[in-house]
């Protein structure tokens, strides 16, 4: 037999594959009525151990695991139909998504928090969110979670990640201690410039202040000038207030444009990042769900039972959906051994019904679920 003569049996047999799932779903869909009748969950770890087993033995060692494997897939897309159809009505995601209906704007002014000095990273993006914002400061990240806890501040905006430097754990971590909805991202250019008090050769400056991922960023600026000395200050704003304070005229700062101009500091080079594509990823949290009308994307945060293929499980859910993952990120899980929270970035929106299906399902079956919201992430 030659290849399209083997292909078109396969087709026969992929045609009859097709028409036996069709039956196996309708059979579901009367599965799914009966459940809902009766007040019985979709879920029975039990009934799957059985199909699992049956199908495995059928197949026969060969095909044993693979068959495992298909029938697993089969059984999620079949929960994800009677899910999808047994939404309960307190369900907290149909409330989010009640609340989604009515589209939220972001205010021009608001009370605004964010960690560091003024000037710093945090702070502009907070102005290019906010045009009018009551900023406040706080030395460190959970205290702006605290301050938004505690109705001090309607809006706060924190760092979530660098294209170069990653992810920023701690504020993950943050946002699993509290209860908080992302309102909205940022995705801000970072463009580091060396300044100083006066417009100066490069040769005549001794020190360089800023923060160490400034500094690191920056790598090139210290190999073509060696006799520039590196200081790691404890942020790029606090730096560049440093120098523009200080006597000593052959000190210089990294620190934005902006930094520069608030605290009247020369440019003597714009853009001395290594990296060209410097960017980072700011979340603008706020205490209660909320959700704009152009939110496309959506924030989770998992915890997979600790036993192989259930990341490929879950995965697979978005994959059946067509639903595009953004990110995947994951942090240890304290005090257990090697077991991991996952962050879920997809696109998608909660008044999608195959959307709050997969939620709701992921809500059901997993120890651990959280929403974290459904946003827009702007680029300014
Ligand atoms: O038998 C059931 O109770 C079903 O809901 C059907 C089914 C399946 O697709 O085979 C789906 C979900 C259950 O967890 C177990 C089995």
């Amino acid at each position: 037999m030659d290849l399209t003569q083997l292909r078109q049996q396969i087709d026969e047999v992929d045609g009859q594959i097709v028409e036996l799932f069709k039956t196996r779903m309708a059979l579901v869909d009367g599965v799914a009525r009966y459940k809902r009748e009766h007040s019985i969950p979709v879920l029975h770890a039990g009934r799957e151990e059985e199909v699992l087993d049956r199908a495995a033995k059928l197949a026969g060692p060969e095909l044993a695991g693979a068959s495992r494997v298909l029938f697993t897939t089969l059984m999620d897309v079949s929960k994800g139909s009677q899910y999808s159809q047994n939404l309960p009505p307190d369900s907290k995601l149909l409330s989010y998504r009640d609340r989604a209906k009515e589209p939220f704007v972001l205010p021009s002014a608001a009370r605004v928090g964010c960690q560091g000095v003024m000037g710093a990273y945090s702070s502009i993006a907070a102005r290019r969110m906010f045009p009018q914002p009551d900023l406040r400061f706080y030395r460190h990240f959970a205290d702006v979670f605290d301050a938004v806890d505690q109705g001090e501040i309607d809006f706060g905006v924190l760092p979530i990640e660098n294209s170069s430097a990653g992810s920023v754990g701690e504020v993950y971590d943050l946002m699993k201690a509290h209860d908080f909805s992302i309102a909205a991202a940022l995705k801000l250019r970072i463009d580091h410039c060396l300044v100083a008090k006066d417009s100066m050769d490069i040769g005549k400056i001794t020190k360089v202040y800023s923060h160490e991922q400034g500094i690191n960023q920056c790598r090139r600026l210290f190999d073509e000038h060696p006799h520039l000395e590196p200081e790691v200050f404890s942020n790029t704003a606090a730096a560049a207030e440093f120098v523009s304070k200080s006597t000593d005229g052959t000190l210089a700062a990294i620190s934005s444009k902006e930094t520069a101009e608030l605290y009247g500091l020369k440019i003597l080079k714009e853009n001395v990042q290594d990296n060209d594509f410097n960017f980072t990823r700011f979340i603008i949290i706020t205490k209660d769900f909320v959700r704009t009308a152009d939110a496309d994307k959506i924030s989770l945060s998992l915890v997979l039972p600790h036993r192989a293929g259930s990341l490929y499980h879950v995965i697979t859910r978005f994959a059946v959906l067509g639903l595009n993952l953004t990110k995947l990120e994951s942090r240890p899980i304290p005090g257990r051994d090697f077991e991991f929270r996952f962050y879920f970035d997809f696109e998608g929106s909660i008044l999608d019904d195959k959307v709050l299906s997969l939620l709701h399902q992921l809500d059901q079956q997993l120890e651990y679920f959280s929403f974290l919201g459904n946003f827009h992430e702007h680029c300014r």
